[in-house]
């Protein structure tokens, strides 16, 4: 198997670049669906321009390259020993190309390994089978949409729903609940897998497997297929929409598997993937470990016009462009208001887990005083002549920070934060009593933002890792949308309002 290595390279560098063709269908629809002008629409021009910049550039689609999980099928006899051995040096070398971000910490030292291995990491799954060839399947599902993941133990009483039971209207109730829990925060809109039945460790591992069907397949079991079909319809009815801005489309897919359970136990699990949906396939030739076939190239059985094109980002109907240059002053800030575009110029500082826990007793290395802090990891590389590339540099979740993020905006007089997903109420009241803002990125759009960088000033903290050191960068023209202002009011309250209320509407028995 000479070509093994080269081949597991080729499909890990696909798979973080280059976003299958039924992936692609999925967003292109519900950009049909999204009316021109919208915040949700916008973003989603922003989305598929990166989705673009990120095939052209051959760089990760989202710096969030997530935990590289691979299932293999194996015909009787093929030595698996040696799989792991190529996978992993394959894995090594792209993330030394920048096509994987160093992603594997220790969980108790909090050491970045730096080249993506670890215990446990990364996943490999093998089976056996009949066949003579090897296939390979690959998923990078990164960390925001694997915390939104959810397991349901039934009979339980839902938020909006009510009570759910041992049966099919049970099932539905708990996975229009996933999709609503989810809000903007796993990169919406999203797709999911769901496991019925198993223990807390198959179920998980059945919703995962799903995600491996095509987007617009047809589930063989007819219940399955009219659940499903079910979940499409109605979980877009919650208005959650792209990134959690409200909108038409929450949900791209939903595929649902079912397995066997012990009767004390009844399980839903529910596997949460960002629109990143990053998976890809090969079928390999055991003899030579040549690729002899790809697995989810082909184009889906569905035709959708290119929707006309919105400016990425710009201002939705309605809304003001503010361009802004830190030190922000507070005046500046308070003068915002929820809905308004945001253009930055000029200095900008990233941190996040490890940087935000930090600061709460130490001080900062440099002045964030009228500063603003940008929720992000991202994926960096030296060039020939030693200086820090940005290869992919996408917003993180924010409301991981929540617990820190007003003390640190009173205490170093931080103006801005830059991050996805919404932040909660005490960071709210914090925006409001220091004169601050919260501003809303694209989740994913890595290459759209890495592009906005003109400059690596420097970094601090290489110690916590690449992804949570505190970069300082320079940006031009880098655009976010002011969701919670210095004024109390939050966008994101408004649409979990909303879509609890929607939610709330599909409490009937529909499955009986
Ligand atoms: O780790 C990241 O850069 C992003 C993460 O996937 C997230 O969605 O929060
Ligand atoms: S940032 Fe968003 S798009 Fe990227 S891995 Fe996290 S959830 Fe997915």
């Amino acid at each position: 198997m000479h070509s093994l290595k080269d081949s597991l390279l080729e499909l890990i560098t696909e798979a973080s670049t280059n976003l299958p063709p039924d992936v692609r269908a999925a967003i292109r629809l519900s950009k049909a669906k999204e009316d021109a002008g919208t915040r949700s629409a916008l973003a989603l021009s922003t989305i598929t321009d990166n989705i673009t910049m990120a095939e052209e550039n051959v760089s990760p689609i989202c710096q969030d390259t997530g935990m590289p999980t691979f299932y293999v099928h194996v015909p009787v006899g093929v030595n698996q020993l040696e799989i792991t051995r190529e996978i992993k040096k394959a894995i090594v070398e792209a993330t030394k190309t920048g096509k994987l971000r160093p992603n594997s910490v220790d969980s108790l030292t909090g050491e970045n390994s730096g080249d993506n291995l670890g215990e446990g990491v990364p996943v490999i799954h093998y089976e056996q089978w009949d066949k003579d060839e090897v296939d390979i399947r690959l998923i990078l599902k990164g960390g925001g949409c694997e915390n939104k993941n959810i397991q349901y133990s039934l009979p339980c009483e839902l938020e909006g729903l009510g009570r759910a039971g041992r049966d099919l209207d049970g099932i539905r109730k708990c996975i229009l609940h996933s999709v609503y829990q989810a809000q903007g925060q796993g990169c919406s809109a999203g797709f999911i897998g769901v496991g019925i039945g198993g223990d807390r460790t198959t179920g998980y591992e059945l919703a995962k497997k799903q995600l491996f069907r095509k987007t617009f397949d047809t589930n063989p079991h007819p219940d399955l297929a009219k659940l499903e079909s079910y979940i499409m319809d109605h979980a877009n009815e919650l208005s959650i929409g792209t990134m959690g801005f409200g909108g038409n489309t929450t949900l791209l897919g939903c595929k649902i598997g079912s397995m066997h359970r012990i009767p004390a136990s009844f399980y839903v699990s529910v596997a949460y993937n960002c629109w990143a949906f990053r998976r890809q396939g090969v079928m390999i030739d055991p003899d030579n470990g040549k690729i002899t076939r790809w697995l989810y190239k082909e184009e889906p059985p569905v035709t959708v016009s290119e929707p006309s094109q919105g400016e990425p980002a710009a201002a939705s109907e309605g809304s003001r462009e503010i361009v802004l240059t830190p030190p922000i002053t507070e005046e500046q800030i308070r003068s915002l208001k929820v809905g308004d575009v945001v253009i930055l110029n000029g200095p900008l500082h990233t941190g996040r887990d490890a940087l935000h826990k930090y600061l709460i007793d130490h001080d900062s290395p440099v002045d964030l005083n009228g500063g603003v802090i940008y929720h992000c990891g991202p994926v960096m590389l030296k060039d020939k002549d030693g200086n820090w590339e940005v290869k992919a540099a996408g917003p993180t979740t924010s409301i991981r920070e929540e617990p820190y993020q007003a003390d640190i905006i009173g205490k170093f007089g931080i103006r801005a934060v830059i991050g996805k997903g919404g932040m909660g109420a005490r960071t709210l009241a914090g925006l409001k009593e220091h004169g601050a803002v919260y501003l809303n990125a694209i989740g994913g759009a890595a290459q759209y933002y890495a592009d906005c960088i003109t400059h690596v000033d420097g970094v601090d903290f290489m110690e916590f890792g690449v992804p949570e050191a505190m970069w300082h960068l320079q940006v031009k023209n880098f655009a976010a949308i002011v969701t919670m202002d210095a004024n109390g009011n939050s966008l994101h309250k408004e649409v979990e309002n909303t879509s609890l209320e929607r939610l709330a509407k599909l409490k009937d028995p529909v499955f009986s």
